[in-house]
């Protein structure tokens, strides 16, 4: 366990980071993934506007690609953001560890509670955001939003060519999740655990979880898939199409 102190106190103010540096390989050519439109408008600014729905977040700091925080900002500038809620853009690194590292050292000291959120989740319902900073409020030190697995996970022994790979286990299903972003931290305890833990790693929580600090889940939601690969972006649009629909506009 670490001795970072736990101190969140009820009122303490809420900033998210959002690292939206990465380039979108696995989406196929183009322009960085986070600033690919869906329905017309960019995918980040779907993901500021979905964070930014939280009547507890006052601060948005978006993690840009590394030369594109004019553009950035510019977009921040030409679409309607809520006026209750701060913008500042910082440019990101080569790993999305990086990346969220440089947002966190822009955080102003008056932020308690820091969110974590992937551009590249963009459809993330409010409801998930606020029940992630409802549980950091109510004491948990890292809180992410998971969801039950639908599928059967084979666990293999990666083949160096192309080819059949041995199946090693089946892990039991049931106690597996599948994490999501908003992931909602004690500030202190995730600025401790940017700066000690070095190995890479695909979350946040997990560089918590090396602290030997508890993390918990509370319920994800379908909306807040990781747009990844091609296919995603015909989901999203779907989404976003039935959205309108039940909205009647
Ligand atoms: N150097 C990086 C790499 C990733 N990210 C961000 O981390 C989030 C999750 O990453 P992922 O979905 O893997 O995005 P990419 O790295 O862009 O995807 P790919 O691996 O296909 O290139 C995204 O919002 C992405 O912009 C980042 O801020 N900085
Ligand atoms: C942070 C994350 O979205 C949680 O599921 C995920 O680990 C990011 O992984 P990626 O491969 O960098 O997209």
């Amino acid at each position: 366990m670490s001795d970072v102190p736990l101190a969140v106190p009820a009122q303490s103010l809420v900033a998210a980071v959002i690292p939206a540096a990465g380039r979108g390989v696995r989406l196929g050519p183009g322009a960085p993934k986070a600033l690919r439109a869906l329905n017309g408008t960019p995918m980040l600014i779907h993901a500021v506007r979905a964070l930014a729905a939280s009547r507890s977040v006052s601060l948005v700091v978006v993690v840009s690609p590394p030369d594109g925080a004019a553009e950035v900002k510019s977009l921040l500038d030409a679409y309607e953001l809520p006026e209750r809620t701060d913008f500042l853009v910082v440019p990101g690194g080569e790993s999305r560890q990086e990346s969220v590292r440089l947002g966190l050292d822009a955080l102003p000291p008056d932020h308690g509670i820091v969110l974590v959120h992937d551009a590249a989740r963009p459809l993330v319902p409010v409801d998930t955001v606020d029940a992630v900073i409802e549980a950091v409020r109510d004491g948990a030190r890292a809180v992410v939003p998971a969801l039950p697995l639908a599928d059967t996970v084979k666990e293999v022994e990666p083949q160096p060519e192309a080819g059949p790979e041995p199946v090693v286990a089946t892990p039991d299903r049931s106690r597996l999740r599948a994490v999501q972003t908003p992931q909602g931290f004690d500030r202190a305890t995730l600025v401790h655990a940017h700066e000690s833990v070095t190995q890479d790693v695909t979350d946040d929580a997990s560089m918590v979880e090396q602290l030997g600090e508890p993390v918990v889940c509370v319920p994800g939601h379908e909306e807040a898939f990781k747009v990844t690969r091609p296919l995603d972006l015909v989901l999203a649009e779907a989404v976003l199409a039935r959205r309108r629909l039940n909205d009647g506009f």
